[in-house]
């Protein structure tokens, strides 16, 4: 994650995916060319059975006495050719899966390394269903692509090829009537792909995409939509949608359905042996062809319309592959946050903000040129409206993302320059996305320090109020988060908390923002704020005006700039931009409509 919150995380990014999956299958090359040569092999000793039988019947319908040698001869081709198919298919088969596993296993290897690099910030803004689809499922859509459409694809160009090789060698004639039917599936291609059927493809997928959006909006809202009387509406919605679908579909349905039953017919086995025995039946009386020649053709014509056949059948798979494969790349394409070569260590726990800018988008930043200084043993509140870009000031300290300007600096050192484990040991969070590792709830509050002791564990849950709490759970401590219990927003929060105090870090950031959902869980944000040795660098966004008359210093955050800054006293006795944030905020506590009476935010126990 280069720059990774820069403005672009993901940008200019493509060629390096390319270079990734070109990359990872590269070592699997050697592989991939013994699959294929088993394959062609096993495709081509598969016809000698089929040639044997029309040997055979060539050979016996002769006129004239048997050749017993040449007729034992044939057989027993074609019984070896068998067998040889049955080896070399098998082996294919049988490294394909090989080659299958081992790329999956890259795959995945590849996407945990990755994901173990990549922006915090970038993690965050993803939902663990998305990342468990993608190293689960989108890594299995690649199977069928490795270990099967390689050998199916050769088999069924290989096969008609040959076969048609030896046909032209008995009759060219029929040869060339035995492709008709080939011909005209090939020739019904073109129509399929009309500029007014792409398009009606396209509003078919549009129109799927609309009633999977309406689905998922509906679903995923229904507690607000039903809540706010707004279920007939959605309902609507989805009846619009499934009605647009309904239209799209039979457009296309009935623009297709022609071309698509006249393609089937053309390929059906009936078919074929009409084409063949019409053209067969009037060379053979007129054309000084011997009858015993029509059977190679009878017997090898229908394969000659498979590659058509397994060309349709395929193809969804394949899709399916390519798809599942570009949302593989996409995240093998985020950059990673770059490690220092030489670590620099930090002195002391000064955080300093120089001149930082920041944007998730290009064009458009959210932090436009902060300087700030962090001093030991002080606490600073950042307050300001909505949007104004605190949550994403200090998700700066932990290294979310980089600055796309300016530097972060932590005990004299830049945040690029730190090896990430102190980084770790020097900066703790706990933000609204509070996320519990489905784990006891001892080892989630002894991340960052695994070997703790339950007294220490139970020490800092207990400054953080949920002591009382984790013992009435069904196993205290060793209750697994949930498992065996879920824990409320306000509760989660706690737990983060406890895990921020017993990590113990000089430096501690902290969102307020859902802090109040519950008297024990402001009570336990007021401890995490003051360290025992009064020694801690902390920035808090802050709600509570207890928060912000306690803070050394305020920073007042408009629009991506520091509006104001001082001490609570100055800024009020200045009358400026502050001292209007506070009476409206004041007012707005008072009034019952302040963050202190919203419902709890922070629900999300994951
Ligand atoms: N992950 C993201 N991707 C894109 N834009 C974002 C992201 N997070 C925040 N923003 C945008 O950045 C701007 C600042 O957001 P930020 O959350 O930092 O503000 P805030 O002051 O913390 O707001 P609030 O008090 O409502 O939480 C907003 O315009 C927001 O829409």
């Amino acid at each position: 994650m280069t720059a990774a919150g820069v403005a672009a995380p993901v940008q200019g990014a493509g060629d390096a995916a390319d270079r990734d999956s070109a990359g990872l299958l590269r070592p699997h090359l050697p592989g991939f060319a013994a699959l294929v040569v088993l394959q062609v092999i096993g495709a081509l000793a598969g016809l000698a059975p089929l040639l044997a039988v029309a040997e055979l019947g060539r050979s016996l319908l002769a006129p004239g006495p048997v050749d017993h040698g040449h007729v034992r001869a044939v057989v027993i081709a074609g019984a070896v050719g068998l067998l040889l198919r049955l080896l070399f298919t098998g082996a294919s088969s049988a490294i394909g899966h090989l080659l299958d596993g081992r790329v999956q296993l890259e795959f995945r290897r590849r996407l945990a390394a990755r994901l173990g690099r990549v922006p915090l910030g970038w993690l965050s803004g993803r939902r663990t269903g998305e990342l468990a689809k993608l190293a689960g499922d989108d890594v299995s859509a690649v199977h069928p692509f490795i270990a099967h459409t390689p050998g199916e694809l050769i088999s069924a160009f290989v096969v008609p090829l040959a076969s048609l090789v030896y046909l032209f060698t008995i009759d060219w004639r029929l040869t060339l009537i035995t492709l008709i039917p080939v011909l005209l599936a090939v020739a019904l291609v073109p129509l399929m792909m009309t500029p007014s059927r792409v398009r009606a493809q396209k509003e078919f997928d549009g129109a799927m995409g609309r009633i999977t959006n309406s689905v998922v909006e509906f679903v995923q809202g229904i507690a607000v939509v039903k809540a706010f009387g707004g279920g007939d509406r959605a309902l609507r919605r989805f009846g619009t949608a499934v009605d647009d679908f309904v239209t799209s579909f039979s457009r296309m349905v009935s623009a297709l359905s022609a071309v698509a039953a006249g393609m089937q017919v053309v390929l059906s086995p009936p078919f074929v042996l009409l084409t063949v025995l019409t053209g067969g039946a009037a060379l053979i009386t007129g054309g000084g062809m011997a009858p015993a020649d029509l059977l190679p053709f009878l017997l090898l014509g229908m394969g000659l319309t498979a590659p058509v056949a397994v060309l349709g059948h395929g193809f969804d798979d394949l899709q399916a592959a390519h798809r599942a494969v570009g949302r593989i790349r996409d995240v093998l394409a985020v950059p990673p946050l770059p490690e220092p070569e030489h670590p620099v260590a930090p002195r002391g726990h000064r955080v300093e903000l120089r001149d930082v800018r920041f944007g998730y988008r290009a064009g458009h930043e959210v932090l436009r040129g902060i300087d700030l200084v962090l001093e030991p043993g002080t606490v600073t509140a950042v307050v300001g409206p909505s949007g104004s870009g605190k949550s994403t000031l200090v998700r700066l300290l932990p290294r979310f993302f980089d600055p796309a300007g300016g530097s972060v600096s932590l005990g004299g050192a830049d945040l690029r320059d730190l090896a990430a484990r102190d980084l770790h040991r020097m900066v703790s969070f706990v933000f609204q996305d509070v996320r519990l590792l489905r784990a006891s709830v001892a080892d989630n509050i002894a991340l960052a320090v695994p070997d703790a002791g339950l007294d220490a564990i139970a020490d800092a849950a207990r400054r953080a109020n949920v002591h009382d709490r984790v013992l009435e759970l069904p196993r205290g401590y060793d209750t697994v988060i949930g498992e065996d219990a879920e824990l409320s927003g306000g509760e989660a929060q706690r737990i983060a908390i406890a895990r921020a105090l017993l990590a113990d870090t000089p430096v501690l950031v902290l969102d307020e923002a859902t802090a109040f959902a519950d008297p024990q869980t402001e009570l336990a944000v007021r401890r995490a704020l003051t360290a025992p040795d009064g020694d801690r660098t902390v920035l808090v966004i802050a709600h509570r005006l207890e928060t912000i008359t306690d803070a050394d210093t305020i920073v007042m955050l408009e629009d991506g700039a520091v509006a104001e800054r001082g001490t609570p006293a100055e800024l009020l006795a200045r009358d400026g931009r502050f001292a209007a944030f506070w009476r409206s905020h004041r007012a707005a506590v008072a009034g019952g409509t302040g963050p202190r009476d919203g419902a709890p935010q922070g629900d999300d126990l994951r």
